[in-house]
């Protein structure tokens, strides 16, 4: 299972027609997935989800029907209206919520070969009556040199003078550089990562966005990572997933083709970012 339970090239529900395709397809965006080249890392297979409203007591369909697949080293993003399940959706694969119905996949098998799974949650949860150094070092207990592996991921983060800082006396927007830390930290196999450049200032997430490539060109984890930002999916993203309002399943799908070491060249990015929006035109402005 590579693509989704989709038309490649329908419109999302509700949304504008796509508009004709312009030069920068299929050159730098494609509505075509690249072809797998291996066992996906995971599939993910999702029949039903569903929560019970409490207010009304009804049950209310959150996820219907969606399926798609990560390749090893794959960077995929998702997008979707406000409320339509996606941090629903990346708990249920990280298994912080098991109940649904439908199956997840991990390099072929659904009980074993769960990968090590970094979770940059939309807000940063780190332990507030740590300092921001031993918030990162408890995820690596008993691994050695884990405080030259800690200085590094705070340097790196422009964090190395606060590191003796309780966490609760941080910015906003370094508990979340520190929390995206905590994440790289275990050099995990599979990144998920809630809205985890919002609130940050455009020059602090841009460079985070670029370390986040960096990192991913050395250790190759597979990345899912929800945004509302368009532009950020498209600098970022070898796939970026839209999804529907609830009951949410994937509608369209587009494979961004800027090698990842063009990332970083704003104009690359801003052409294939004129290009998927234009298609998605009133949707992702
Ligand atoms: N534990 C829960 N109990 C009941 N309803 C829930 C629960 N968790 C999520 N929901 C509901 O499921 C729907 C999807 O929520 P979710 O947080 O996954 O959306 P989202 O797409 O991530 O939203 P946003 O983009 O605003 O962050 C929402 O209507 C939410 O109220």
């Amino acid at each position: 299972m590579r693509s989704s339970n989709h038309s490649s090239v329908s419109p999302i529900a509700g949304g504008a027609e796509p508009s004709t395709p312009g030069p920068e397809w299929p050159r730098l965006v494609d509505t075509e997935a690249p072809p797998a080249c291996c066992l996906p890392l995971l599939e993910v297979e999702i029949a039903h989800k569903g929560f019970r409203d409490p207010k009304r007591g009804e049950h209310r369909v959150v996820l219907e029907q969606l399926s798609f697949s990560l390749q090893p080293g794959e960077l995929v993003a998702i997008l979707g209206p406000s409320g339509c399940g996606k941090t629903t959706l990346l708990q249920l694969i990280a298994g912080l919520d098991r109940g649904f119905q439908g199956d997840l996949r991990w390099n072929g098998q659904t009980e074993d070969g769960h990968p090590r799974l970094g979770y940059v949650f939309q807000n940063p949860r780190l332990l507030p009556w740590l300092s921001l150094r031993k918030n990162i070092e408890l995820v690596l207990d008993g691994q050695s040199h884990k405080r030259r592996r800690v200085d590094d991921l705070l340097e790196a983060m422009g964090l190395i003078d606060f590191a003796d800082m309780h966490a609760n006396r941080l910015s906003v927007g370094m508990q979340r550089r520190g929390a995206l830390a905590r994440a790289f930290a275990i050099q995990p196999q599979l990144l998920l990562m809630d809205e985890p450049f919002v609130s940050l200032d455009a020059p602090t997430a841009r460079q985070l966005r670029l370390l986040l490539l960096d990192i991913c060109g050395r250790t190759r984890p597979s990345v899912l990572f929800v945004t509302h930002d368009l532009r950020e999916a498209t600098m970022l993203a070898d796939r970026i997933l839209f999804l529907s309002t609830s009951p949410a399943r994937i509608t369209s799908e587009v494979a961004v083709r800027i090698p990842r070491e063009s990332r970083q060249r704003e104009d690359l990015v801003e052409r294939a970012y004129a290009a998927v929006a234009s298609r998605f035109s009133g949707l992702y402005p």
